[in-house]
């Protein structure tokens, strides 16, 4: 297909996102069902096209002045891949499937409109309802904030130190383009280019091996700063696939015992495979089997409980900007309360002494900072443990990453703009001893 058939098959794509109302995700698979001919290439050019569209729905609209398929897509082009209207005009030449010549308007849209008069929601490309939220979190930085968010996202890797070493995966994946990532000791990152082409990380002896994990480096970071130890009694809450049980099981390099468990065994089912992979043989899984409390043997002696709580998910939007569109206010109001909810079941847990580390992906404050006051006021005997300790595990590189990162008095925020990573947020609290 020619670039230019490409950028039609965008604009029919985001036309049957929006009329029948189906995930892009979904979308893009029945397109490619349908367009059996198309190569692998295309598809990843077309997904690359749409998903850009969707990170930029709200802007690209406005610097049109139209909320077409059309319009948002050469929009996109404009303000996502900065393509201007000479590039554009060129694309869209009317040709056997290249979509129409530009009219008059759209001309003049490209070559002189601007997003200086446009408000905060539509230039940082957010939902309106969040405009409230972003503001108390980032003030006048929201749209700044929120434009990184929605930029694309490279793909993260995680070392696993159970198998390997960094230095050497740096050279073994050298054929991928991995470099060292900034702050986390154990991290590589691979940049991605405008279409969706996976590097396919999967395939690699590396990765089949369990010497990497795909894990982005906010993630990777929110697990070492829980502090988890070689010789602890750790337990994962809310393990789900078990990104972070990886990580915590790397970290205790083998000694101690790590407990996993989430409410709901359909989350739980690959990480089976994926602790096998990794070489993990400390690790309990604990999967929900009817009312019983699956920890009901546990009181008062875990050393370290991990909450990777439920959350909006706000800090992934560059990874999913489709979800960010399909956010509602009581999705919100549901996670505050499954929040709440398993932070008090870690109390019982901890031991004196212990702690607690609540983690979410969001950047939102009331999921964040206001769920940890809160926590906070209900159980006095935990307190928020001293950023520069907890921060303490990225030695030399710790100074400057508390200065990147959104710090108050409950925990820290890393974001796509301060920190490179997945929006993130770290609360560690200890229990009186
Ligand atoms: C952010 S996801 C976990 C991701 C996972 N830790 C990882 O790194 O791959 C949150 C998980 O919390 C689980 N969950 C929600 N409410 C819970 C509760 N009250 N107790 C335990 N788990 C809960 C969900 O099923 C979901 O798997």
């Amino acid at each position: 297909m020619t670039p230019a058939a490409r950028l039609s098959a965008a604009i029919e794509l985001i036309d049957a996102i929006d009329s029948q109302r189906v995930p892009a995700a979904k979308a893009l698979k029945e397109w490619g069902t349908a367009h059996r001919y198309a190569g692998s290439g295309d598809r990843a050019a077309i997904a690359g096209l749409t998903w850009d569209v969707l990170r930029r729905r709200a802007s690209s609209a406005w610097l049109m002045d139209s909320d077409t398929p059309r319009a948002r897509v050469l929009g996109m082009l404009k303000l996502e891949r900065g393509l201007d209207a000479a590039a554009i005009a060129a694309l869209c030449d009317g040709g056997r499937f290249a979509p129409e010549p530009l009219s008059n308007a759209e001309q003049a849209a490209l070559t002189s409109r601007t997003l200086d008069d446009a408000p905060p929601h539509v230039a940082g490309d957010y939902p309106e309802w969040l405009d409230g939220e972003l503001a108390a979190v980032f003030g006048d930085d929201r749209v700044a904030e929120a434009t990184a968010m929605a930029s694309r996202a490279p793909l993260d890797l995680r070392v696993n130190t159970l198998k390997a070493k960094r230095d050497k995966l740096l050279g073994s994946l050298a054929h991928l383009g991995a470099k060292a990532t900034p702050w986390s000791p154990l991290g590589l990152r691979i940049e991605l280019g405008a279409d969706a082409r996976n590097p396919g990380i999967h395939s690699e002896e590396d990765f089949i091996k369990g010497a990497v994990e795909v894990q982005d480096e906010g993630s990777q970071l929110a697990a070492l700063l829980s502090g988890a130890k070689p010789g602890e009694q750790v337990i994962d809450l809310c393990a789900g696939a078990g990104g972070k049980t990886l990580a915590l099981a790397a970290m205790m390099q083998g000694k101690g015992r790590l407990i996993a468990t989430d409410h709901d065994k359909r989350q739980l089912a690959p990480i089976y495979e994926r602790l096998s992979r990794a070489g993990v043989h400390n690790c309990d899984i604990r999967t929900p089997k009817g009312p019983n409390d699956t920890l009901s043997d546990i009181s008062g002696s875990a050393d370290l409980v991990l909450i990777d709580a439920p959350c909006t998910g706000t800090g992934t939007w560059r990874r999913n900007p489709d979800a960010k569109w399909r956010m509602r206010p009581g999705a919100l109001e549901v996670r505050l309360k499954d929040q709440a909810e398993v932070l008090d079941r870690a109390v019982p847990l901890v031991k004196p002494g212990g702690r607690i580390a609540y983690v979410t992906c969001s950047v939102l404050g009331q999921e964040n900072g206001a769920q940890i006051a809160a926590f906070l006021a209900r159980h006095p005997e935990f307190a928020v443990v001293p950023l520069q300790q907890t921060a303490a595990v990225l030695w030399d590189k710790a100074e400057d990453f508390l200065a990147a990162a959104l710090v108050s008095e409950q925990g820290l925020l890393m974001t796509p703009r301060r920190t490179g990573t997945d929006g993130f947020f770290v609360s560690v609290m200890k229990k009186a001893g």
